[in-house]
């Protein structure tokens, strides 16, 4: 997400104004070898994995507990969550059918139009928003089977008009109505989070969602691939963010997480959120919590949509482990960061591990 205004950078990323997946995918091209995967660092490509049993949180008993007694357990379901997978799907979050419908036909409209009006709202080299394949940051990088489009949502006074589309004629509408029920339902699940860890309710909130925190949306078109088995959809990676929220497509699955380095696939659960902890909660909780490593697959006869919402605190201001959750036992883990987007980026780019490098 961070910007990058280094020559090198803008030299190497040509992808921007390359073919994007979803031509190459409509032409029947074999993906070019950059896109093919060289190593397996983290396990082989497997494309049906095995459903993993990741714990469902009801979110009724944070939004309108029936007694203390009731947020009490799901709070302990929420902590054994975060501490065994760092991800749980949330059901009863309020956030109603039709507008999850709304803004999955908005954005799967947006990806039907044509090609040179998707054009205009092409990321330029070393920006994080816009449309367009994978962005060529290294030269050695495995390149992602998907197209993006990126938009910072709020601020709203960071938003960059240009890049909104005018078309379909309600994406602009559906898009911000659904980013401000996203926010909501962050608030409330980072106060959650918060007193599960016996931590002041707003410790995380306020950094997240309040005090010039961004919010990003990622609407992800991962093409039918001819060669699955060789090919991600995303690489194996960890989110930056403090709280990912993703809203997975009705009918394709895909998304794979890492447990006891297997993988496994995430269910599709009707109007579920998929929610993943970021490095930044991690890093907050002195790793009580974990930043799952998650990963697209894709398959050869069906393409699917991904709806993501990431947040970041507001570049100047510093994260680090809160120091309730640091004692002799659990000794301090993790450096203060500022700016935790762009050292990730920078990382990335030289080939290391951002939320290893954040280590003392
Ligand atoms: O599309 C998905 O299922 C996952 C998206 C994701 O992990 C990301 O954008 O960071
Ligand atoms: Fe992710």
């Amino acid at each position: 997400m961070a910007a990058a205004s280094n020559p090198s950078v803008i030299a190497l990323d040509k992808a921007a104004l390359s073919k994007t997946v979803q031509q190459m995918a409509i032409d029947g091209d074999e993906p070019p070898p950059t896109y093919t995967v060289k190593d397996h660092k983290f396990g082989a490509l497997e494309t049906s994995a095995p459903s993993a049993p990741i714990p469902i949180i009801d979110m009724t008993s944070f939004l309108s507990p029936s007694s203390p007694d009731q947020e009490e357990s799901e709070l302990i379901k929420l902590r054994s969550a975060l501490t065994t997978w760092g991800c749980f799907q949330a059901v009863n979050h309020g956030i109603s059918s039709l507008v999850l419908q709304n803004v999955r036909q908005v954005i799967g409209e947006f990806f039907e139009r044509p090609t040179e009006e998707k054009r205009k709202y092409s990321r330029k080299p070393g920006s994080a928003e816009g449309y367009g394949p994978d962005a060529v940051v290294t030269d050695n990088q495995v390149l992602d089977w998907c197209d993006r489009f990126s938009l910072r949502i709020f601020p709203a006074c960071q938003r960059n008009a240009n890049l909104w589309p005018e078309n379909p004629s309600s994406f602009r509408e559906t898009i911000e109505d659904y980013g401000s029920k996203i926010l909501s339902t962050k608030a409330v699940l980072f106060k959650a989070i918060a007193k599960s860890l016996h931590l002041n309710e707003d410790c995380f909130s306020r950094v997240f969602t309040e005090d010039g925190a961004i919010m990003q949306g990622r609407f992800i078109l991962y093409p039918p691939c001819p060669t699955p088995d060789r090919v991600y959809g995303l690489k194996p990676h960890t989110d930056r963010s403090g709280m990912t929220v993703l809203l997975q497509d009705t009918e394709v699955e895909g998304l794979q997480v890492l447990s006891n380095n297997k993988w496994f696939t995430v269910p599709l659960i009707h109007d579920a959120l998929f929610v993943n902890l970021g490095d930044q909660l991690q890093i907050m909780s002195n790793a009580i919590y974990k930043s799952p490593m998650h990963r697209v697959v894709t398959n050869a006869q069906r393409g699917k949509i991904s709806i993501a919402m990431f947040d970041e605190p507001d570049p100047n201001k510093e994260i680090g482990p809160i120091e309730a959750l640091v004692d002799e036992t659990r000794p301090r883990l993790y450096k203060t960061v500022k700016n935790y987007g762009f050292f990730n980026y920078e990382c990335f780019q030289k080939g290391i591990v951002a939320i290893d490098a954040a280590k003392i």
